[in-house]
């Protein structure tokens, strides 16, 4: 009986997620790089899926298929140790259905879905969604990587209002192994199947969430990463002394500032000066000086080589 469903399920979702051939990722930094990478790692070559990254930045596409070009060969050698020629025609086979472009509408018009992962701003989001909306054949379900915008305002000019969720995969991609999706209430069941499907399809572990700010991980995360920037603000510890307690203390892998630059501080910023806005009586969401004048000194955390702490780049 359990086996019987068991196989009902599988067959059910694999084939919904193969309803989906070929994947658009808009925007190709650390996360739309990273969903690119565990897309070719999980599904291209084997069952014949395609993905074309987009970034406006040609020089962002180049680095993100260098990386994904050097994490395949690394894995290929680890799958086929004994094979030079099967690693090699893996590598091959999957690079093949990776493609780049700067030109977003007409990455679309092939795509069965968009993932988008560009910068956090409700304006070029929604903006891009209309253009994209125009673009992309009746059937493309659309979804946004967003962290803390609402999905229903960033479909706000888009008609296909029933094929529009959220899908919020976790940094780093390939590693993570959760994805929240998102449903807005127009959004379908179909279109929901189908994410949920494509989802398990990347290996994901998924969990289901209304459009609410922050859905479940970062309404929770927001306030914790705060409350420590607000207390090494007042002096009552150090940075690496916040950190260190709470690895040691709570078994996270990374303490709050660790994460902060890992994340992005850029992106937190953008994240929380949203949230400041919409809530201006909410002191958990005021912004904090000290993240204010990283960014401005452009100290955007690991990705710039220096934020909280100092990289090597
Ligand atoms: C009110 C004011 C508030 C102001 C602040 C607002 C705060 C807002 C905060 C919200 C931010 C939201 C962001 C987003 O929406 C949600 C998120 O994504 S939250 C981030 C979630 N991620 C984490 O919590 C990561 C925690 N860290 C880890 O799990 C680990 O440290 C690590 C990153 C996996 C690294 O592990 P290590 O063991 O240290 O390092 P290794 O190098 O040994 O790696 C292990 C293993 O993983 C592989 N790997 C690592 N990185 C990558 C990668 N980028 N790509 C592919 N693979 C990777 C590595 O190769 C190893 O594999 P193996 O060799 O063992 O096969
Ligand atoms: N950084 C994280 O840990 C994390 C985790 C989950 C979700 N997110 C969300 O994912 C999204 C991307 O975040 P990121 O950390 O990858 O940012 P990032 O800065 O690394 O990458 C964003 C990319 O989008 C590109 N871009 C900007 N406008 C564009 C446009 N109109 N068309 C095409 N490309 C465009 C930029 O050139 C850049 O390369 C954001 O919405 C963020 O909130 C981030």
């Amino acid at each position: 009986m359990f086996s019987r469903i068991a196989v009902r399920n599988f067959s059910k979702s694999a084939i919904m997620a193969n309803a989906i051939k070929n994947v658009t990722v808009i925007g190709s930094g650390l996360m739309g790089g990273g969903v690119a990478q565990t897309f070719t790692f999980r599904l291209a070559a084997q069952t014949g899926h395609n993905v074309v990254m987009v970034d406006v930045d040609d020089g962002v596409l180049s680095k993100a298929h260098e990386r994904i070009s050097t994490s395949m060969k690394r894995v290929a050698k680890k799958k086929f140790g004994d094979s030079q020629e099967e690693a090699n025609k893996f590598v091959s086979d999957s690079l093949s259905r990776l493609t780049t472009s700067t030109d977003s509408t007409a990455s679309v018009k092939n795509a069965d879905l968009v993932v988008e992962a560009i910068v956090e701003n409700i304006d070029i989001k929604q903006k891009l969604f209309k253009q994209l909306d125009e673009a992309a054949p009746e059937h493309t379900i659309f979804a946004s990587n967003t962290s803390s915008l609402s999905i229903q305002k960033i479909a706000q000019n888009v008609k296909r209002k029933d094929r529009f969720g959220g899908l919020h995969f976790f940094n780093p991609v390939p590693v993570m192994k959760l994805l929240e999706v998102i449903r807005i209430p127009e959004t379908s069941q179909a279109t929901i199947d189908s994410m949920l499907a494509w989802g398990k399809a990347m290996g994901k572990v998924t969990v289901q969430c209304k459009d609410t700010p922050g859905f479940i991980v970062n309404r929770l995360l927001v306030p914790y990463q705060g409350e420590a920037l607000r207390m090494y603000e007042r002096g009552d510890a150090s940075i690496k002394d916040i950190d260190t307690a709470m690895k040691l203390g709570t078994g996270y892998p990374m303490g709050p500032f660790e994460l902060s630059d890992y994340v992005g501080l850029d992106t937190l910023l953008f994240i929380i000066e949203g949230w400041a806005k919409d809530y201006p009586d909410e002191p958990l969401f005021k912004v904090p000086e000290s993240l204010r004048k990283l960014v401005s000194e452009g100290k955007l955390g690991v990705k710039s080589g220096e934020g909280f702490y100092k990289y090597n780049k």
